[in-house]
């Protein structure tokens, strides 16, 4: 089976289309002031109209306001939910809309018990701890992570990926997706065409070795 891409932090129509063009599943907009990639309801509405209709557009909170998650979903219809922050089961399913939640690991984290948690989750998005939440750049300890098919949802890899490593955490954790934001970007917070591209083909590459027994 392929691999996934998300790609998140987009904030321009240019970078938008790049993600489209290299071949990205799925597209994240950040809507979380503190971040360097915050994006308002509108700018992710009028980016979202870059994408084709087998490209899903993902809107990424941490502890939002009931009333901003309401917007985006009104904005964006067709919008799949990121939550990057505590919520708990309750408030990730009220909404009634697909959902990924993402699960900072440390050694001690229990993603079974994450898993049993969040069953109502389309994927369980795993990243390494940090305390600004997330887009940190730095990766974990893949060993860390369960056997393929273990977990109730799909497993998506982020943290501190980039085209350098992909490949190698595809062959280790065979996650049903990946998602990066650091490596694909020039400075923080700016995305980069080339890197965008070079993630793709990397994890396209690593798909069709894979499939080559490779
Ligand atoms: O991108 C951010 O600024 C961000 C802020 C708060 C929570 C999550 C955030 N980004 C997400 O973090 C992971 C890993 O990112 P990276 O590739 O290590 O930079 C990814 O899902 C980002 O979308």
């Amino acid at each position: 089976m392929r691999t996934r891409i998300k790609l998140c932090g987009l904030q321009t129509p240019d970078t938008v289309q790049a993600c489209v063009q290299a071949g990205a599943d799925a597209v994240g907009f950040v809507m979380y002031p503190p971040s360097p990639r915050h994006v308002s309801v509108e700018q992710a509405a009028s980016l979202a109209r870059y994408l084709g209709a087998w490209q899903t557009p993902v809107v990424l909170f941490v502890n939002p306001e009931l009333d901003v998650v309401r917007q985006v979903i009104q904005a964006i219809p067709q919008v799949l939910l990121q939550f990057h922050g505590d919520e708990p089961p309750s408030f990730c399913e009220q909404f009634n809309r697909p959902y990924l939640k993402a699960i900072r690991m440390k050694a001690d984290t229990d993603l079974m018990q994450a898993s049993d948690m969040y069953q109502s989750a389309q994927a369980l998005l795993v990243d390494s701890w940090s305390e600004a939440y997330g887009g940190s750049g730095h990766s974990f300890d893949w060993s860390l992570l369960p056997k393929p098919g273990a977990l109730k949802q799909a497993l998506v890899l982020s943290g501190g990926l980039d085209d350098a490593n992909v490949g190698q955490a595809i062959r280790a954790v065979m996650p049903y997706g990946v998602d990066v934001s650091s490596g694909i970007e020039s400075a923080r917070g700016v995305k980069d065409h080339r890197k965008i591209a070079r993630f793709c083909a990397a994890v396209q590459a690593a798909d069709m070795n894979a499939q080559h027994g490779g």
